[in-house]
């Protein structure tokens, strides 16, 4: 990452040597063991692994919601403390406010930032529309079908602006059509707008189909085991993609480095 001036801007994200042990009782349960991994500005990651290896924990601790054990996680360079203002967060669970119309869901984190009344009204339209759901302004999330919350959950997080999204299997719960369907306007609006993800999911599908990088992880304890370069060029249309021999073959590497993880080990492999 050289600039003009010849320096070497530091990634967007980077995660240095983290650890984090959960506590149960009197036991503690190693979850993340030596996790390194650099996300560039404006980079699409996909973080592909085993149930249970640590993916969620990785993004909870770079939200500030989890403290980490050891390590560090940066941002531009400079290492984050609590809840870092420039990360935006999506999980499985869309977290809507019920009370609230979707207008007013949307609206919230610009609200809540300041931003001058009309501007709000303003962008909240634009919005609406970029995720397709004109003319369900005035609903309540639970007048909505599961695909229409994620949308607005979608379209909250792109109010709030952030520089770095973090997404666990935001879109899992949904049926394969909905899901897809939602897949290929997600990857339209971010090739549009560019910001750095960190995009958890267990289908090798999708991380291929939306990332620039699959990076997989170990069975837990999690660390990053092998990052595969995504070289399809964008824009991507996902049906075009999905047939492609690129595809297909990094579908099967990726499947492969994933499988090993499914397997046993034998005792004393140093895990
Ligand atoms: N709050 C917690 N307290 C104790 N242990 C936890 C807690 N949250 C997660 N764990 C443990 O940490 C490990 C990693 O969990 P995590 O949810 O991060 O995995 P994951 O890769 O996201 O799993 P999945 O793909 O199934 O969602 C698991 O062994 C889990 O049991």
């Amino acid at each position: 990452m050289s600039t003009a001036t010849g320096t070497t801007a530091p990634p967007k994200l980077s995660v240095r040597d983290l650890r984090l042990s959960y506590r149960s009782g009197r036991r503690r349960n190693l979850a993340l063991r030596d996790v390194n991994l650099d996300v560039a500005d404006g980079e699409f990651l996909a973080l592909v692994g085993p149930s249970g290896c640590g993916k969620s924990t990785l993004l909870k601790i770079v939200s500030g919601l989890v403290a980490a054990t050891a390590g560090t996680v940066a941002i531009d360079g400079q290492p984050t403390r609590g809840t870092p203002e420039r990360v935006g967060l999506l999980f499985q669970n869309d977290a809507l406010l019920p009370w609230r119309t979707v207008e007013d869901n949307i609206r919230f984190p610009l609200a809540i930032g300041g931003t001058p009344l009309p501007e709000q009204r303003e962008r909240v339209k634009r919005l609406i529309s970029a995720v397709g759901l004109d003319g369900f302004g005035a609903y309540y999330p639970r007048q909505l079908s599961g695909g229409m919350r994620k949308r607005v959950a979608l379209a909250r997080i792109l109010a709030a602006d952030p520089d770095v999204f973090l997404m666990d299997e935001p879109f899992g719960p949904l049926d394969a059509q909905t899901r897809a369907r939602i897949s290929a306007d997600f990857l339209a609006l971010w090739e549009q707008v560019g910001k750095t993800v960190v995009f958890v999911t267990h289908d090798v599908d999708e991380a291929i189909l939306l990332a620039d990088r699959v990076a997989v992880m170990t069975a837990g304890p999690g660390r990053v085991k092998e990052e595969f370069q995504v070289d399809i060029p964008r824009p991507r249309s996902i049906d075009d993609v999905r047939f492609s021999a690129p595809f297909r073959e990094l579908r099967h590497r990726i499947s492969q480095s994933l499988r090993t993880e499914f397997e046993p080990t034998d005792a004393g492999d140093g895990r």
